[in-house]
């Protein structure tokens, strides 16, 4: 039987989720979302087929698996509301950045299964990439559950150590963004030499995609793929060259350091809100 999944917090993680869930032909009808917005759940109840609740506890009441996507700031407040209606036979699966297994479990207050996930907005295309982790009740069969929810929106890799979602983090779920705003700097250049936005767009980010897939597809170390492209004393290398100049190895470090901080700092304060 296909469980019902109940999405609370419906905004773009959760909709990157159930549309990927959509697309690779799991059923509208088993899906609810939640929004106090009047507006977003008219917009998902149309745009999707799903039903879309005000009401967290009846969404609770009816799933078999709570899919918790709203703020990290909210997370506590949102799941102690609903606790009472939670169920052992539930599972819950978090999205959420910084946000502990250990602080939602005690904000459950049940020993029910619970997943931490850190998926990232292309699962909305099939293409998404997640780290897993779950808690000490979530069974062998829960999580393979969870691993063919993620492998339909995309790919998911489980981490046995809590502290490598804060690397999660930092290497795919917020990591579509430093590539977009690599891409705006490319395509702001492009058109600071006259060349349209549109015409821009596609050759930065087709090669982008390229690339990517290269990496993935060809069994060659990165630095070779990067070598193949870079002719002696050709166009290439002088760009090479002047992304070393500016230290390119600190600047992204600084950036992925600056997640995982803030991650970690995230999961600090929620914690410190157990009693
Ligand atoms: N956007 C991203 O790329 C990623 C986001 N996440 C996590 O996903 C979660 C959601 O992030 P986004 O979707 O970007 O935020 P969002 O703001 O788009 O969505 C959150 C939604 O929750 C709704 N909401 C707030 N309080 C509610 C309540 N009491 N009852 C029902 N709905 C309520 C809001 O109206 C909003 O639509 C966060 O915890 C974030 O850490 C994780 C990975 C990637
Ligand atoms: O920026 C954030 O906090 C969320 C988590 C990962 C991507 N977006």
């Amino acid at each position: 039987m296909t469980p019902n999944i109940a999405f609370i917090g419906v905004g773009n993680m959760a909709r990157s989720i159930f549309s990927g869930m959509l697309a690779s032909g799991y059923p509208a009808e088993n899906m609810i979302g939640t929004s106090r917005t009047p507006e977003k759940r008219d917009y998902y109840q149309q745009q999707y087929g799903i039903a879309m609740l005000a009401d967290n506890d009846s969404a609770v009441t009816q799933a078999d698996v709570v899919v918790l996507c709203v703020k990290p700031a909210q997370m506590q407040e949102v799941i102690e509301a609903f606790s009472a209606s939670v169920r052992e036979d539930q599972l819950f699966i978090s999205v959420a950045a910084g946000v502990e297994l250990d602080a939602m479990a005690h904000w459950l207050g049940k020993p029910v299964a619970l997943v931490r996930s850190m998926p990232n907005t292309p699962s909305q295309l099939g293409v998404g990439m997640t780290g897993l982790i779950a808690n000490q009740y979530t069974s062998d069969e829960q999580k393979t559950w969870v691993s063919e929810l993620f492998s339909s929106i995309g790919h998911s890799v489980w981490v046995d150590n809590e502290e490598h979602m804060h690397t999660v983090t930092s290497l795919s779920g917020s990591a579509p963004a430093y590539f977009f705003r690599f891409l705006e700097s490319m395509i702001k250049h492009a058109q600071q030499q006259g060349m349209d936005e549109k015409t821009s767009r596609e050759l930065a980010s087709r090669t982008m995609l390229g690339a990517a897939r290269m990496v993935i597809e060809l069994d060659e170390p990165i630095a070779q793929l990067r070598k193949n492209i870079t002719s002696p004393k050709g166009t290439t290398e002088q760009a090479l060259l002047s992304l070393e100049a500016s230290d390119i190895d600190k600047m992204v470090a600084d950036a992925m350091t600056a997640c995982i901080n803030r991650s970690k700092e995230m999961a600090q304060s929620f914690s410190a809100k157990k009693p």
